[in-house]
């Protein structure tokens, strides 16, 4: 079931110095980024010693909640559930840049798929608070997760799904800079990026683990690969010089990406060799949170077929790295192609939360249509063989709390309304529902009595 909560959380009077520090209480937690050297949050001293940062106030006041959480983060030993669909969250470390800026983190991941936002707020009277919003997914990953953990959890069931005829299909959604590229192609070193380490990998492997099983061998099957990317709602294909291709459907509503390159392999290494090359060829740009930034949803397919006359398709498994979510909100750019690009993205988004919705509900109408990403995706989307899988990133800083807030109510709302939902969350969309009209009333009331009248 489905809980979202708000408190307040307000200034105490003293500032009271802190008994447990959060990497004491749980010394895991530690990023090595975060460690006392990199940034002295943890070192014990006293808030006064502290050196002051921008926001030192909200910093105090984060640090004094997080002494009342109890934490119990995700770890390997923790055994990971089936689901039809599964949401996640992932929150990345403050990066270097940040920590020398001295950002304050905003985001608690307490374990058990609970996530917390403190976001900073301040009332008239300049009296600051924290309105602590918790939010709860099927897992939550904190900043020390390794890539092995979050895929254990999230991918690796899915890949067992593909061997018994499913079409699963993997989505790294996030405001730009948060962890998608990472999470999915494999972590950097400066701009190097180590494609064995990341969820497409991971997933080779385990596929060709597989193929080999005894369990699965008598299926005679073999492993295709194709890997393309959409932008601006054009296919490109990325094993092919980034080749410009057309999505076809046909009169059965089988939809075809016409000329994909769908190569043949016989071995995990194949795979990451593809990987990096068509990671290469990726339509990037430079954003401020991100020099890397990719502007394109990059699809990597692995398919099963099976070694007959007509190659059978038997298995899918659709691993999706989307395009940042924040530009769906940018409007403010007055750039031509920044804002034709914004729509779109939007539109692909909006399009794809709503066929995992009706995914949820089992609808018969699924509304693939609306985009190119859910058209090329429509068999994911059909039958009760389709499994998914949505991991969530999210950066940590106060100045990305918007963006982040965005990411958590896309992923939240998905799961509430292709699932159950809960009395208090209905009441709250009531609750919702009700503000909207009293505010739609509130203008018309003041363009009927107060505005029409001078005229
Ligand atoms: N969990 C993490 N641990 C350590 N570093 C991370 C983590 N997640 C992201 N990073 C680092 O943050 C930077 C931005 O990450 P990444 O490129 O994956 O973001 P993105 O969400 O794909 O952004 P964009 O949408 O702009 O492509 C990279 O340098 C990456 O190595």
């Amino acid at each position: 079931t489905q809980a979202r909560q708000t408190c307040m959380f307000q200034a105490p009077g003293p500032v009271s110095v802190p008994t447990l520090p959060l990497s004491q209480a749980n010394p895991e937690m530690i990023h090595p980024d975060l460690s006392p050297t990199a940034f002295p949050t943890n070192s014990g001293w006293s808030l006064e010693e502290k050196p002051s940062r921008p926001n030192q106030k909200f910093y105090e006041m984060i640090e004094e909640f997080r002494e009342t959480l109890e934490i119990s983060p995700l770890s390997a030993d923790d055994v990971a559930e089936p689901h039809r669909i599964c949401v996640c969250i992932r929150k990345r470390p403050l990066n270097k840049q940040e920590l020398n800026k001295k950002e304050i983190d905003v985001v608690s991941v307490p374990g058990k798929g609970v996530l917390m936002v403190h976001e900073p707020k301040q009332k008239v009277d300049l009296t600051k608070y924290l309105e602590n919003q918790t939010f709860q997914f099927d897992y939550s990953f904190d900043e020390t997760s390794t890539n092995d953990l979050v895929y254990k959890f999230t991918a690796k069931p899915l890949v067992q799904s593909i061997f018994e005829g499913s079409m699963a299909t993997c989505f790294a959604y996030g405001q730009t800079g948060s962890g998608k590229t990472h999470t999915m192609g494999g972590d950097f070193t400066g701009k190097q990026q180590n494609s064995a380490k990341g969820i497409y990998a991971l997933a080779a492997q385990d596929v060709f683990a597989l193929l080999n099983h005894r369990r699965y061998a008598n299926l005679d099957l073999s492993v295709y690969v194709s890997f393309f990317e959409i932008y601006n709602g054009k296919v490109y294909d990325l094993l092919n010089k980034k080749a410009k291709l057309r999505v076809l459907e046909d009169d059965r509503q089988q939809v075809q990406v016409v000329g994909l390159e769908e190569v043949y392999v016989s071995a995990a290494e194949d795979v990451i060799k593809m990987i990096q090359m068509g990671s290469a060829c990726r339509t990037s740009g430079q954003t401020s949170a991100n020099a890397n930034s990719s502007r394109s949803h990059a699809i990597l397919q692995i398919v099963l077929r099976r070694n007959d006359r007509a190659t059978t398709l038997h298995g899918k498994f659709s691993l999706v790295d989307l395009a940042g979510n924040e530009r769906g909100t940018d409007v403010s750019s007055n750039d031509r192609s920044t804002l034709v690009e914004t729509a779109e993205i939007n539109r692909s988004l909006l399009a794809l939360k709503e066929c995992i919705r009706s995914l949820g509900k089992n609808s018969d109408h699924i509304p693939f249509r609306m985009s190119t990403l859910t058209k090329v995706l429509r068999d994911s989307f059909i039958g009760d063989k389709s499994k998914t899988c949505m991991i969530a990133m999210v950066s940590p800083t106060m100045s990305s709390c918007e963006y982040t807030m965005n990411t958590l109510r896309y992923a939240d709302r998905y799961l509430l309304e292709s699932l159950d939902i809960s009395v208090y969350d209905a009441i709250s969309h009531v609750a919702d529902l009700e503000e909207k009209v009293c505010v739609e009333l509130k203008v018309h009331f003041v363009i009927i009595y107060i505005i029409l009248p001078f005229f």
